[in-house]
């Protein structure tokens, strides 16, 4: 079975390859290159639940992919702060979408502030951290708990739960 996932991004492709291999199935993955059709940086849980479903969506004009899962990562407003937010979905031909979300944190207000002004998560991460590619590597997640949970464990997670969503659906 072919199992696309529509990003490039180490962090989101290994945590597929992980979580397929936990759950004991056999899939091919193929990373594709495809477009979220939201911001760079979604501001909402709504932005970035339409980014994870369009990254899937549009990894099915391949028409040999059975499955395709689109990963996106964005933040929300929240009384206590800005939270980084992460939501997964996995998309069938014929069925609709099935969708999770990630653990999330509150970011400390020095991230906050230059996200609400227009910068990207990911480069901002880079420049606070003194690092480069956060994002592709233990993310914010990662930072902010110390090692203690990465951006790809994280998404392990998600997957975990459209994995098991999608097997819950096809064997009913
Ligand atoms: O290539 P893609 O798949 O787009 O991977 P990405 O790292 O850009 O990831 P997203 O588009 O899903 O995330 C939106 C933005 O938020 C950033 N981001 C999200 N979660 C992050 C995290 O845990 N650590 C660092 N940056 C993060 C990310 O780098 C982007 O700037
Ligand atoms: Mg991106």
């Amino acid at each position: 079975m072919l199992v696309a996932i529509g990003s490039k991004n180490p962090a989101k492709i290994n945590a597929v390859k992980q979580a397929f291999k936990e759950m004991h199935m056999e899939v091919e993955i193929q990373p594709m290159d495809v477009a979220s059709g939201v911001r760079a940086q979604p501001f909402s849980d709504e932005e970035t639940i339409k980014g994870a479903v369009q990254r899937a969506k549009n990894c099915l004009n391949n028409q040999e992919v059975e499955i395709a899962v689109g990963l996106e990562g964005g933040v929300t407003e929240s009384e206590f702060g800005l939270q980084v937010c992460n939501w997964g979905a996995l998309v069938e031909r014929t069925a609709a979408p099935i969708i999770a979300g990630g653990a999330r944190i509150i970011l400390p207000e020095e991230i906050s502030s230059r996200l609400r002004t227009g910068e990207e998560l990911g480069p901002v991460m880079d420049n606070y951290a003194n690092k480069k590619s956060v994002g592709k590597k233990e993310g914010a997640i990662g930072i902010f708990t110390n090692g203690l949970v990465t951006r790809e464990e994280m998404f392990v997670h998600v997957m975990k739960l459209l994995i098991g969503q999608y097997q819950y659906r096809n064997v009913q």
